[in-house]
């Protein structure tokens, strides 16, 4: 498989134009230094307070190992409006995400981003994965037009070498056959992907505790 050219170093001040132009041509967009690391590890400090309050659902049941009793579970989820008291951090960056989207969505001739008026979101759902190889199987996150149009994703996962750790989401745009985006969790990282069935994609194993927080964006 060879891979998109789409990385971005965002030190131009407006990203706009970038991720008009990258969900055009490729239907995803990878932005990296999205809002700075004093932002990014405030932020990743608040879910790990989070995390280690224990409050966290379950992760997902992926398969039942022999006897009932254990059971292999996969990514661990909280969701969170970003107004709570714990959250400022986590807020002030969602609003950061909100205000790039809306923008690109309301810029004229932003080609296919112009088909959709993006008129809210989900709340955000903070993941980890909590390693020793716990992954997500390869899916489309809406398959059957539940409304959601594009997929966000904020990585915070420092020196996360996807040599050693895995933890590489794939993702297998449908109208490009032998082209796949390989896309590491890097900390600071924000990327964005149609949520339809443009984009089937898989977490790979992961072999230490993965962190990121998703927003899907309803049109
Ligand atoms: O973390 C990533 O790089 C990609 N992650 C996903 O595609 C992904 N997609 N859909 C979900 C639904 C419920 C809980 C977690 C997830 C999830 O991590
Ligand atoms: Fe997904």
């Amino acid at each position: 498989h060879n891979t998109y050219p789409y990385l971005h170093k965002t030190d131009t001040d407006d990203m706009v134009p970038l991720v008009i132009e990258d969900l055009n041509s490729y239907g995803l967009c990878v932005l990296d230094n999205f809002c700075g690391p004093q932002l990014g590890r405030a932020a990743l400090k608040e879910l790990l307070c989070i995390y280690n309050k224990g409050i966290f659902q379950d992760g997902q049941l992926v398969a039942k190992s022999k006897n009932d009793a254990q059971s292999i579970r996969s990514d661990k989820i909280m969701w969170v409006d970003g107004k709570e008291p714990f959250c400022v951090n986590i807020g002030t960056l969602l609003k950061k995400i909100d205000g790039l989207i809306m923008r690109a969505n309301k810029m004229p001739n932003n080609g296919k981003l112009g088909q959709y008026l993006i008129n809210g979101r989900t709340k955000a759902m903070l993941a980890v994965y909590p390693g020793s190889g716990t992954h997500y199987v390869k899916h489309v996150d809406n398959p059957n037009h539940d409304g959601r149009c594009i997929t966000a994703i904020y990585y915070l996962n420092i020196d996360w070498d996807v040599q050693k750790k895995g933890g590489l989401l794939r993702i297998f745009p449908e109208n490009e056959s032998n082209t796949v985006a390989d896309i590491a969790p890097l900390f600071d990282r924000l990327l964005f992907f149609w949520s339809d069935r443009q984009n089937p994609h898989e977490v790979q194993p992961s072999y230490d505790t993965r962190y990121a927080i998703t927003l899907w964006y309803f049109d």
